[in-house]
């Protein structure tokens, strides 16, 4: 290196040093603060312990946001024109801002409009920066210098000589994968940079091929929005929606990275409270569960349970009988219709119409057709709680769970039939009950259904009994809570200092200490304030109005390439997924540079794209490898074994991308010759140094190499097989191989022959 680089790099060690002192003080003035709140207890009035729960909650965000910062604080620095001072014109950029005492600006937020030149200014447009630098670190060592100089006519020979464009996005995209995407804030590039700060409001698409950036852009967007509009999204919360688990853990780690904890990542199987949808289900019930008339059929379904009866209903009492004629019973389910309430909130309007029916048919019998208004009361109140009478009741007007509905209808053809669903339809949704004893929330539900139950949700409305028991419950709990507080007290000498019931709650409250994020994954009736769809395009047209019903205000950023849809359910198209909800009133950017995929393995892409439509154009790759992707004919799958070992090198990644109906065939096979080798989506995919995966599996997803196996059985295996095979190309940073027994399909000819 020479004497004047040294002689920077020192200077910025010294500068970046600082920094990091000063982090340190920070973290440790927290700390210190959220200590002082929690040591007060929760004593005094509701409205203290009120504000005392939100300074805990804040310095434990902001101290975990100290904490989160520490790996690459700073990176980069913006050396300004106009002012005449060095260290005035001087901006360093890094994950958060720091300021000290005195309130000079030491390091400012990447998310501050200052820092926009940093991702934005070119040559040709410098924005007054003069030069952008890159500080590259290990720890807290500053271990290289990059820079860009953008003011050309100013520079010095030396300084021609060190010019390095694009230097530290070229490094960032070379290393090695860790099985976790990273953040990219110190090379965000400048058409990424454009559809991060973009407005908040509307909703916004980023349609962009493999590799473009789009879910790390989407992360990096939730992450500046919280930033600018803090107070909004802090309060609503926002949502981040992925396509499985698997994605979800990839990702998981970005955001906490850049400081920011407080988000909801969610699959769309997750974000229906009290629901876990683990069952998996053949692609083609999904698809039939994902079509927009299916939320006819949930509605027929409801309606059907409020279906009427041919012949009178008969109520047997020991001293009589009561009678509903059909007359009466259409009556009272006209006025529900008519009180426009869902169905659980309906059915008290028609069971008042009924009892009102009964009493004067009881009075009748009892002789005493004249009631005056409390006896007629009594009398009704008599009536209500007769079991046979709860009983008829129930069985016109039901209570339903969106679940009892949803299991009454798919273990049922009849059910389904009167919903509106055909014969081939019914076939493939009928099921099995759940096991008698079996929660029905275990293992009986998939992803498909989640969207349906949230349609039920919607249309059966909260059940009021419920609600009351789990009033009563609460206040028996709170009873036995205070209860137990007394012995506690007791026990302890402590019951004349303290009262048990203040003791109780301030138990209590450290219960209820939730985050925003917590709060809004357990009420299926939040309404976010940013909404963030990624691999949008494989959502299903159920799936969207559930989505929607999450944010009224249609705040939304939409990622997602319609070229790689591979859900049957999925999109053909943004306008016919958005158009219903917002009628053409939503903007779309595109990403067009792809920095996954190198240009070699790019051309073979490009020429399976073509198959997906004619008019669809791959992204541009941002580096070549000098390595030509190969294929290789073998006699039969148990030589793939081999052939994957052999490519396993040093620390990479690499995943195998079979066939769906192959992936624990192929993964016996590899787990021969790689005994780590994991197979499936579970947790262990990202981290084992082979993985074996369907291409669903892949999706989103990206590994130092890649072998496909049996690609034309990809193609043939579903209509969107050309999709299929479009995405498993494009998920290597470096490496691509085809293991194959059948002929290889024309539209790979390109591949060199091993
Ligand atoms: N500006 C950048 N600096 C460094 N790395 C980048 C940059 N932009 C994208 N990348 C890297 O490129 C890779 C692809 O990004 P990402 O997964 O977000 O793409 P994508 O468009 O979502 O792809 P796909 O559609 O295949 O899922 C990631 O490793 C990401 O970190």
């Amino acid at each position: 290196m020479p004497e004047s680089s040294t002689g920077e790099l020192a200077r910025e060690q010294k500068y970046v040093a600082a920094l990091y002192e000063r982090l340190d003080v920070l973290r440790e003035r927290t700390r210190g603060q959220l200590d002082a709140v929690l040591a007060q207890g929760a004593f005094g009035t509701h409205q203290n312990r009120s504000e005392r729960d939100n300074f805990a909650v804040m310095y434990t965000q902001r101290l975990a946001r100290l904490w989160a910062v520490e790996h690459g604080l700073c990176f980069g620095r913006l050396d300004h024109a106009e002012e005449s001072r060095a260290d005035a014109s001087r901006l360093y950029i890094g994950r958060i801002g720091l300021a000290d005492d005195d309130q000079h600006r030491l390091l400012i937020d990447w998310r501050a409009p200052v820092a926009q030149p940093f991702y934005r200014a070119t040559p040709a447009a410098p924005m007054g920066v003069t030069r952008r630098r890159h500080l590259h670190t290990r720890g807290r060592r500053v271990t290289a210098i990059d820079d860009d100089l953008l003011d050309l006519d100013s520079l010095t020979d030396a300084d021609r000589a060190s010019l390095n464009g694009e230097a530290a996005l070229l490094a960032a995209l070379g290393e090695k994968r860790t099985g976790r995407m990273r953040d990219i804030v110190a090379t965000i590039q400048a058409e990424q940079d454009k559809i991060i700060r973009s407005d908040l409001n509307g909703m916004l698409v980023v349609q962009g091929g493999p590799g473009t950036g789009k879910t790390v852009v989407a992360l990096h967007r939730a992450a500046y929005l919280l930033y600018t509009f803090r107070e909004r999204l802090e309060r609503r919360g926002v949502l981040i929606l992925g396509p499985n688990p698997t994605f979800m853990r990839y990702i998981e780690q970005v955001l906490p990275s850049l400081g920011e904890t407080d988000v909801l990542l969610s699959t769309v199987g997750e974000l229906y409270p009290g629901v876990t949808a683990t069952r998996e289900e053949p692609p083609e019930a999904a698809a039939v569960k994902g079509r927009i008339a299916m939320a006819d059929v949930v509605a027929r379904a409801v309606r059907e349970r409020q279906r009427m009866p041919r012949t009178p209903v008969e109520i047997k009492l020991d001293k009589f009988t009561l009678k509903l004629d059909r007359q009466t019973l259409e009556a009272a389910r006209s006025k529900a219709g008519r009180s426009r309430r869902p169905h659980n909130q309906a059915r008290a309007v028609f069971i008042r119409h009924l009892l009102t029916v009964l009493t004067r048919q009881a009075a009748r019998h009892l002789g005493r057709g004249n009631l005056d208004e409390a006896d007629f009361a009594d009398l009704r109140e008599d009536l209500r709680t007769e079991e046979p009478v709860r009983v008829a009741l129930n069985r016109l007007w039901p209570y339903l769970t969106p679940q009892q509905l949803l299991i009454g209808l798919f273990t049922d053809r009849d059910r389904m039939a009167a919903a509106g669903l055909g014969a081939p339809e019914r076939d493939l949704l009928l099921r099995e009950p759940p096991r008698s004893g079996e929660k029905p929330g275990e293992n009986w539900w998939s992803a498909a259904d989640v969207p349906l139950l949230d349609e039920a949700a919607e249309l059966l409305g909260d059940i009021d009994e419920g609600v009351l028991r789990a009033a009563r419950r609460a206040e028996q709990e709170r009873e036995e809570r205070i209860a137990y507080a007394r012995e506690v007290l007791e026990l302890t000498g402590l019951a004349d200092i303290m009262d048990a019931e203040r003791f109780a709650e301030r138990q209590q409250a450290e219960e209820t200490y939730l985050t925003t994020a917590e709060r809004a994954a357990r009420d299926r009736t939040w309404a976010f304030g940013h909404v963030i769809v990624d691999e949008a395009q494989e959502l299903s047209e159920m799936a969207w109005r559930m989505v929607m019903r999450r944010i009224p205000g249609r705040s939304m950023t939409i990622v997602g390439d319609i070229a790689q849809t591979g859900s049957a359910a999925g999109a053909a198209s943004w306008a016919r997924v958005l158009d219903p909800y917002v009628s053409g009133r939503w903007r779309e950017e595109h990403l067009s540079v792809n920095y996954r995929t190198p240009a070699e393995l790019m051309e073979v892409a490009a020429r399976v794209l073509e198959l997906v439509g004619a008019d669809l154009k791959a992204p541009e790759s941002v580096r070549e490898t000098g390595e030509r992707p190969w294929a290789l004919r073998v006699a039969t799958l148990a030589e793939a074994g081999p052939v994957v070992a052999a490519e396993v090198v040093g620390e990479g990644r690499l995943v195998v991308v079979a066939p769906a109906g192959m992936t624990e065939e192929i993964g016996t096979i590899v787990r021969a010759a790689v005994p780590e080798a994991a197979t499936g989506p579970g947790p262990a995919a990202l981290d084992a140094p082979v993985a074996v995966l369907s291409v669903t599996e892949a999706k989103g997803l990206e590994f130092d190499s890649v072998i496909v196996v049996e690609p034309g059985r990809i193609l043939r295996e579903s209509p969107r097989g050309p999709s299929d095979l479009y995405v498993a190309l494009t998920r290597a940073t470096s490496r691509l191989g085809v293991v194959h027994t059948e002929e290889l399909p024309e539209v790979l000819n390109g591949l060199e022959r091993r």
